[in-house]
């Protein structure tokens, strides 16, 4: 305890607990603290060293910014340190800045604040210059600007290059006109430091895909996108769909312009993306307006943020004010308030998915977080019940953030929260259709490998159903239930069971199989609860209606892992039949996964789980099933847009944002050929700025042009 321990002890103790969540937010990518109670560690700790000032060394957390860069990339220094923020966590403390910064200058002096979103993602500085750090420096002769380098933060002063990664991000430009820079009033050398994000969608996506594959769901946003910015693959950073938010603009470690509200004007000029949630205001009150209005925007912005960041606006102040250890004086961050409630736990029920993966699911009593009421919260696997030390009965601290499902942080344990006693029974057996669950070594979930179990049954059916996949109107989860010989009352409980037992079971079921959709009559659905001849009339319907969806919807909703819409679509243009695709499947392993990788966007994970997946008879049985009752199992095959098989590209002039080698690389990496003079066999020629003397002979041999856009589209 605390109380125990020595000043000297315990600003020790904090020092070390802080540095070790530090090293796992930082380096590891992976914390098990929420920023809330990291947080207050720091506090307690600040707090502890202004009462004894005697005790602050510089290697203090609350005096150093971030984390080791990690093993693996080239580390760079900073052009100047790459700080953090000062928080502010109410208006109280909001305007005792305010009152600072405005003793530090002249009294006659104004001072405007620019409030922006304090975006939840990661800081990068992107340099940019007259090479593209690969070679020829373009820029050189047409004054264009291209992106040279992308460091991280690192520890503020050293960043690790992530450069390769950074080229991936749509709304990094790659390169800058001089038309544009000239526009915006920039040099050909400068600096742009922003964040990097990961869209919830593209969070959530990312989580699914984890969970198919047996890994940890990702903490939030913020961590999936450091662990994205900074793996050794570029392909697959640029599948997450990452985002980035410039918003300061510097040259040789200095702000560029004498305004922070025109360098972000001159950075949208320039072509970055910059939030549009900016306001220069001239006062604190204006402030804490600006405040109130952003915190509601959290729930529909799509992307995570944590606070407002204020800054002073002119640069010769935030001169004048300086910095602290390792803050600007000039600037500060308003944090909102975590999301968080504490409620009682009041039992654990076990969710059986498509996969067969158990889900523990806590139920809670309903309390009201963020204007939200919560009453489930997930708690992941086994894993995390005995990281958490959660029983049935216990108070435990429940937090929320944006579209992530509610989240269980720690067990309250104080006079008014008494501990639980009954221990979390994790069951042996499917709460289902009881058999035996089994664990794939070296995954954390346990699994129900029935392939019948109606729980699995349950969730293939309503994933068959869903909107964008077969589109069944009516087939939801009373329906399923029904059909399953569950009480309709059930609904999206019926697969939830406690230890009472199974779902209970009220009639016989009418189908077992997907493929049984497809033969129910009209007097089967007319003896189910609350189904009269309209809606029977109307359900097989719209169950007739889907056979014509098509073979990218059928493989799609066969629930493949890794298959989504878009690869289904590739899938079903590469092959054109179901019958192909199991055909080139089927065969030896080595065969199946050249066949299946020679599709556009597949690589081995995704083959091999095609491969895996008609290996399981049942699976072959309810594709011919499906076949033997009509479903069209055939689609257009297409060469699709982004195959350049057999292509040659001459590269001409400059391209608006592409190099010439990244130009190159996209086309080469979608199988065409790049060449460096034109001729009649030439397939096109890319011409960008100031095209010289190969625009003139593709045009006298008439060689197809085309421009940056038109390859983009060619790629697809
Ligand atoms: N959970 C854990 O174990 C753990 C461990 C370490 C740190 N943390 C969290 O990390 C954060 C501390 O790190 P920090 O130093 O990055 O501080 P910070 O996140 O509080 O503030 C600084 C950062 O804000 C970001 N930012 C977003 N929008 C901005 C804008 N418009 N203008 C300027 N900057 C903007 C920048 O990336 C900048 O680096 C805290 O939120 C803390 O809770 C958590
Ligand atoms: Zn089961």
């Amino acid at each position: 305890m605390a109380s125990e321990l020595t000043p000297d002890q315990a600003i020790q103790e904090l020092r070390d607990q802080l540095r070790h969540h530090e090293y796992l937010y930082y380096v590891e990518d992976a914390p098990e603290l929420t920023d809330a109670q990291y947080d207050a560690l720091m506090n307690r700790l600040k707090r502890l060293e202004e009462k004894h000032p005697e005790l602050v060394t510089a290697d203090s957390p609350s005096q150093r910014v971030g984390g080791k860069p990690k093993e693996g990339f080239t580390k760079m220094p900073h052009s100047r340190p790459m700080l953090s923020l000062d928080n502010a966590y109410n208006e109280e403390e909001l305007r005792a800045w305010d009152q600072r910064v405005r003793d530090a200058l002249p009294s006659t002096e104004a001072v405007r604040y620019v409030c922006e979103l304090k975006l939840d993602g990661l800081s990068l500085a992107l340099q940019y210059g007259a090479g593209s750090g690969k070679g020829e420096a373009h820029g050189a002769k047409d004054g264009s600007a291209h992106l040279v380098r992308g460091l991280t933060r690192g520890d503020g002063s050293i960043g690790e290059d992530v450069t390769s990664n950074v080229r991936t991000i749509r709304s990094v430009p790659l390169s800058i006109s001089a038309a544009k820079l000239k526009a915006a009033g920039l040099p050909q050398s400068f600096e742009v430091r922003g964040e990097v994000v990961l869209p919830q969608a593209s969070f959530l996506k990312l989580n699914e895909e984890r969970e198919a594959a047996g890994q940890a769901p990702a903490a939030n946003p913020r961590n999936a996108a450091a662990g994205t910015i900074r793996t050794l693959e570029p392909n697959i950073v640029a599948q997450r769909r990452l985002d980035f938010y410039a918003y300061f603009l510097l040259r040789d470690g200095e702000f560029l312009l004498p305004q922070q509200s025109t360098a972000l004007d001159a950075l949208k000029t320039s072509g970055f993306r910059v939030n549009k949630y900016v306001r220069a205001l001239k006062s604190i009150d204006e402030v804490v307006k600006f405040i109130a209005d952003a915190e509601p925007l959290r729930d529909s912005l799509g992307y995570e943020i944590d606070g407002v960041v204020i800054k002073v606006d002119a640069t010769a102040q935030q001169r004048r004010l300086g910095f602290t250890g390792k803050a600007p004086r000039w600037a500060i961050a308003y944090k909102f308030a975590a999301r968080a409630g504490i409620t009682k736990l009041e039992d654990v029920l076990f969710q059986v998915g498509r996969t067969g993966k158990v889900t523990p699911v806590a139920a809670l009593a309903p309390v009201l977080i963020g204007g939200t009421t919560v009453s489930r919260a997930t708690l992941h696997n086994a894993d995390e019940i005995a990281r958490l030390g959660v029983r049935i009965g216990d108070f435990v601290q429940v937090e929320r953030g944006g579209d992530v499902i509610p989240k269980i942080v720690e067990v309250v344990e104080d006079k008014a929260h008494p501990r639980g006693t009954k221990e979390i029974v994790s069951p042996k057996n499917c709460p289902v259709c009881a058999s035996e669950l089994q664990r794939i070594e070296g995954e954390v979930d346990w699994r129900c490998v029935n392939n019948s179990c109606p729980a699995r049954v349950r969730e293939e059916l309503l994933h068959w159903s869903a909107r964008g996949v077969m589109n069944i109107e009516g087939l939801g989860d009373a329906m399923v239930a029904q059909l399953l010989g569950q009480s309709a009352e059930l609904g999206g409980e019926s697969q939830v069971v406690t230890e009472e037992g199974a779902p209970v079971v009220v009639r016989r079921p009418l189908i077992h199989t997907i493929g049984d959709l497809y033969r129910l009559k009209r007097e089967d659905l007319l003896g189910l609860e609350r189904v009269g001849e309209k809606t029977a009339d109307a359900l097989l319907e719209e169950i007739k209606r889907s056979k014509k969806a098509g073979l990218a919807r059928v493989l799609l909703g066969l629930g493949v892992r890794f298959v989504g819409e878009r690869t289904a679509q590739l899938l079903a243009e590469h092959f054109g039949s179901m019958d192909e695709l199991m055909t080139a499947a089927t065969q030896d392993s080595e065969k199946a996964s050249e066949a299946l990788e020679a599709v556009n966007e597949v690589g081995p994970k995704v083959a091999q789980a095609i491969v895996e997946f008609f290996a399981v008879e049942k699976n072959k049985e309810l594709v011919k099933d499906l076949a033997a009752l009509g479903l069209e199992m055939t689609a257009e095959k297409r060469v699709t847009t982004s195959t350049l098989e057999g292509l040659t590209f001459v590269l001409t002039g400059t391209l608006p944002n592409l190099t010439r080698e990244s130009a190159k690389e996209k086309i080469e990496s979608a199988g065409g050929r790049v060449s460096g003079s034109v001729s009649k066999k030439t397939s096109y020629v890319v011409a960008g700025e100031e095209a010289g003397s190969k625009l003139d002979k593709a045009n006298s041999l008439g060689v197809k042009v085309l421009d940056e856009a038109g390859l983009l589209e060619l790629l697809g």
